[in-house]
């Protein structure tokens, strides 16, 4: 039994894994920043946390350090980037592994740089919008921590 556990193990893993990383910004009154997938990219229209793909060779939190500047111009570090939570879900023909962190400090005001717009909404709030599937068991984990 164990041994056919192990056998039929790699087929699981067939998809490569797409590591990315993303944070639910939270402002003083316990909002959460999301920002709307412009036209052209793949989901546009729906709501997500910023962030993005770690790239080979890159440590989490600074790949998202770095999409933080890239995405909203602001600045952060690695150090205030709390783990928070993760969803594991097919994506195409890759296997999604988002990596959720929570930020409450940071510099800069929050501009979408490259998303089609920006807004600061309740926890509950969350549920009300369209997000990418992976994000939606997030929201309640999300919940739960601010
Ligand atoms: N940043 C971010 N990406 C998410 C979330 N949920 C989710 O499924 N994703 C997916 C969308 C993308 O396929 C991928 C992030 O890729 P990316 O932000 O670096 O690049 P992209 O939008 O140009 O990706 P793509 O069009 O090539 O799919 O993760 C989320 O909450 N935040």
């Amino acid at each position: 039994m164990i041994k056919e556990v192990l056998i039929d193990e790699p087929k699981r893993v067939a998809r490569p894994l797409l590591i990315v990383v993303a944070a639910a910004l939270i402002d003083a009154d316990g909002r959460v920043m999301v920002q709307q997938r412009p036209e052209g990219k793949s989901m546009a229209g729906l709501w997500e946390f910023a962030g993005g793909k770690v790239e080979v060779g890159e440590l989490p939190e600074a790949a998202l350090v770095r999409e933080l500047r890239e995405e909203l111009g602001i600045e952060t570090e690695a150090s205030c980037l709390a783990p928070a939570a993760f969803a594991s879900e097919a994506l195409g023909d890759k296997h999604l592994l988002l990596l959720l962190y929570v930020l409450r400090k940071w510099s800069g005001v929050p501009s979408a740089l490259h998303a089609s717009a920006l807004k600061w909404v309740r926890p509950v709030e969350l549920h009300a919008l369209d997000m990418p599937p992976a994000d939606r068991p997030l929201i309640g984990l999300l919940e739960a921590l601010i």
